[in-house]
């Protein structure tokens, strides 16, 4: 469903690049990206994204090629197919726990917000435990419950790709488990892919496959050097 063809990508000619001459991530696949600070994890589900652009070769979501929309249409492509889900969690602190799940909907017209787009978004917040939270704002909010509400913002437009930058990097492990079960589940069920950044060592045997960026990245650690 993703397909990644001779890939190359820098920021500046003399800084980093990445090189991935083929990359394919199946339909429902859990694809974990691992590789020291600084390597290019971010810069991966940039490119996926379509957030950055390839410096030549292309990258394609079903049959779409993202290297050919232009940036209105990457934005909506990334709004109506994927979800995305970060380390800090990106909540908006004056919008309440409802709204921030709707925030995609707030944001582009494209998604219709619809009475029952705030059901789903009330039922989700429910199965994560946030059910009697609903109007209640990011600054009373624990960590874990915050990251919840992001989650549940990634889902609540159905995307077909969950694309996830180290979404438990701030989370003690029982709430690390509990966004990972959500996130696993909804996956499962829905035959959702899911990409995610990761550290942890301890998940990664909830993924299918795991890649190492250092395959595809001209970074050399620091510390190796050194030593
Ligand atoms: N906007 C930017 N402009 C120039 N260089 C950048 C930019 N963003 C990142 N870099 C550099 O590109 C390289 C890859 O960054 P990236 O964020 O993809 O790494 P990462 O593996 O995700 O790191 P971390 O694990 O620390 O988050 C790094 O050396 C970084 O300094």
């Amino acid at each position: 469903m993703i397909k990644l063809e001779e890939i190359r990508f820098f920021y500046t000619r003399d800084s980093f690049n990445l090189s991935i001459p083929q990359l394919a991530i199946g339909r429902s696949e859990k694809l974990a990206i691992t590789g020291p600070s600084g390597c290019g994890k971010t810069s991966l589900l940039n490119l996926i994204s379509g957030i950055v652009r390839p410096v030549s070769g292309k990258i394609f979501l079903g049959d779409i090629e993202l290297s050919a929309l232009n940036q209105q249409d990457l934005k909506d492509m990334r709004l109506m197919k994927m979800g995305l889900i970060f380390q800090q969690f990106e909540l908006l602190e004056y919008l309440n726990v409802l709204d921030n799940i709707l925030l995609p909907f707030r944001i582009n017209p494209i998604l219709q917000l619809q009475e029952k787009t705030k059901e789903r978004a009330a039922a989700l917040a429910a199965s994560m435990g946030l059910g009697d939270k609903l109007k209640r704002y990011p600054a009373k909010l624990s960590q874990g419950e915050r990251q919840r509400v992001s989650v549940a913002r990634a889902l609540v437009t159905k995307p077909e790709v969950l694309i996830c930058d180290e979404p438990t990097a701030n989370l003690d492990p029982v709430n690390r488990d509990r966004i990972l079960d959500i996130i696993d589940s909804y996956c499962d069920e829905t035959k959702t892919t899911l990409i995610m950044v990761t550290h942890d060592q301890e998940i990664l045997h909830r993924f299918h496959r795991i890649i190492n960026i250092l395959d595809y990245s001209n970074y050399k650690d620091k510390n190796e050097l050194n030593g």
